[in-house]
C-alpha cells in the first residue's frame, strides 16, 4: 500500500517584527488596509471567500486581554475560521501539564495558535514545538501585533494628512507605507517594556527615528538596542535614549506611552508610580519639550490617567481608538499571510 505523504515542513511564525524586513512589514500594513477598506466599504467588492472555512485557531492566553482577543476572534471569523479561546483558567497548562506537552497536543488539533505568555522563552518553546504557525500575542519581551497596528495607524494618519482626506474616510491609499513613514520621529515616554522593545526592532528599519525617555534604572535589552542601532544606520533613522521626557520629545511627530505597571508587576505599583513622576503626557510637557505643533498621541491601551491626562487622551491629537481598531485588521493580515498565503 502506498502511504499518504505527511507535510513535515516547519511552520512559519510571527514572534517579533525583528524577524521580518521593512518591505514585509509594509506589505502586511498594505494588506491590513485592503481588508479594512473592503470590510467597511465593500471596496472593490464585498468578501465572499472564506479561506479558513473548517479551520481553527487556538487562542492560548495565560493573561487577560480585550483588544488582542477580540481582534483575533473577529479576524479569524472574517476569514471563515473558528477561534477557540483557551484561557489560563480553562486548560491544564501550568497546573497539570507543561507548556511543551500542551503545545504538542493543541497544535496537533488546530491550524494556528495565537499565544499570550509570560516569559519570552515560552513563546519560543511554543514556536519550536508547534506543528502549526504561532503568533505572539504578547510576551515580556515583544508585542509584534501591537506594533504592526501602530505602523498601520501611522501610515493611515500621515497618508490622509498628506492627501487632505477627512478623518474617518478611507481612501484607496495612493502612497506606500515606505513613503508615509520615512522621516517620522517617534518619542517614547515611559517604561522600558515589551512595547518599546518592539518599537525599537520595527521602527528604525522602516526609517522612523525613535527617542525614548525611561526613568533611571529602566533599560531595554542590549540585543534589542543593537538591532535598533544597526537598522537605524542602514535607513538614516536615529535611536536615542534619555531619562528626560522633555529631551525625548524635542521635535517629535508622535508621543507614545503605555502602562507603567505591566501585568505581573502589580506588587511594584507604589515604587513605579514614584519613579515615573514627571512622565505623564500632557500638553504642557509637549510644549516644554518642544514637540512639533501638530504632534499626535498613541497608546496601546488599556490606559491609566497617570500615564496621560484626559486633555490629551480624548483630544483630536489622539489616535488611540483607530490604533485599537487596527489590531483587528493587522492580525487579520498576519493570519491571512500565515494560514492562507503560506507565509509573510
Ligand atoms: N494592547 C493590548 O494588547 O490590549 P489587550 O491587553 O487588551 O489585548
Amino acid at each position: 500500500m502506498s502511504g499518504i505523504k505527511i507535510n513535515t515542513a516547519k511552520p512559519k511564525h510571527f514572534i517579533t517584527t525583528a524577524d521580518y524586513t521593512a518591505e514585509q512589514l509594509f506589505d502586511l500594513v498594505d494588506r491590513s488596509i485592503q481588508f479594512k477598506v473592503e470590510s467597511k466599504y465593500n471596496y472593490p467588492k464585498a468578501r465572499t471567500e472564506r479561506p479558513l472555512d473548517g479551520k481553527t485557531v487556538g487562542l492560548l492566553f495565560s493573561k487577560r486581554s480585550t483588544r488582542t482577543r477580540v481582534a483575533t476572534e473577529t479576524a479569524v471569523g472574517y476569514l471563515g475560521g473558528n477561534a477557540m479561546f483557551l484561557g489560563g483558567q480553562d486548560i491544564q497548562l501550568g497546573v497539570n501539564e507543561s507548556l511543551l506537552d500542551t503545545t504538542r497536543v493543541v497544535s496537533s488539533m488546530v491550524d494556528g495558535i495565537m499565544a499570550r505568555v509570560g516569559g519570552h522563552h515560552e513563546i519560543e518553546t511554543l514556536a519550536k514545538e508547534s506543528a502549526v504557525p504561532v503568533v505572539n500575542a504578547l510576551s515580556d519581551k515583544y508585542h509584534p501585533t501591537q506594533i504592526l497596528a501602530d505602523l498601520m495607524t501611522l501610515h493611515e494618519f500621515y497618508h490622509n494628512k498628506k492627501n487632505n482626506v477627512p478623518a474617518g474616510v478611507y481612501s484607496a491609499h495612493t502612497q506606500h507605507p515606505r513613503e508615509t513613514l520615512k522621516g517620522l520621529k517617534v518619542a517614547w515616554v515611559g517604561d522600558a517594556n515589551n512595547i518599546l522593545q518592539e518599537i525599537l526592532v520595527a521602527f528604525p528599519k522602516c526609517g522612523i527615528s525613535v527617542s525614548a525617555a525611561c526613568p533611571p534604572g529602566y533599560t531595554c535589552d542590549q540585543d534589542v538596542i543593537d538591532i535598533a542601532q544597526a537598522d537605524a544606520k542602514k535607513t538614516g533613522a536615529t535611536v536615542f535614549f534619555t531619562t528626560s521626557p522633555e529631551e525625548a520629545i524635542k521635535d517629535c511627530d508622535v508621543i507614545v506611552t503605555d502602562t507603567w505597571v505591566s501585568m505581573g508587576q502589580e506588587e511594584e505599583k507604589k515604587k513605579r508610580l514614584a519613579e515615573f513622576a514627571g512622565y505623564q503626557v500632557t500638553n504642557d510637557l509637549a510644549a516644554r519639550g518642544g514637540a512639533k505643533s501638530d504632534w499626535i498621541f498613541m497608546h496601546c491601551l488599556p490606559r491609566k490617567p497617570e500615564e496621560v491626562d484626559d486633555e490629551v487622551f480624548y483630544s483630536e491629537r489622539s489616535v488611540v481608538f483607530p490604533e485599537a481598531e487596527n489590531r483587528k485588521w493587522t492580525i487579520l493580515a498576519v493570519f491571512d499571510a500565515l494560514l492562507v498565503r503560506g507565509g509573510i
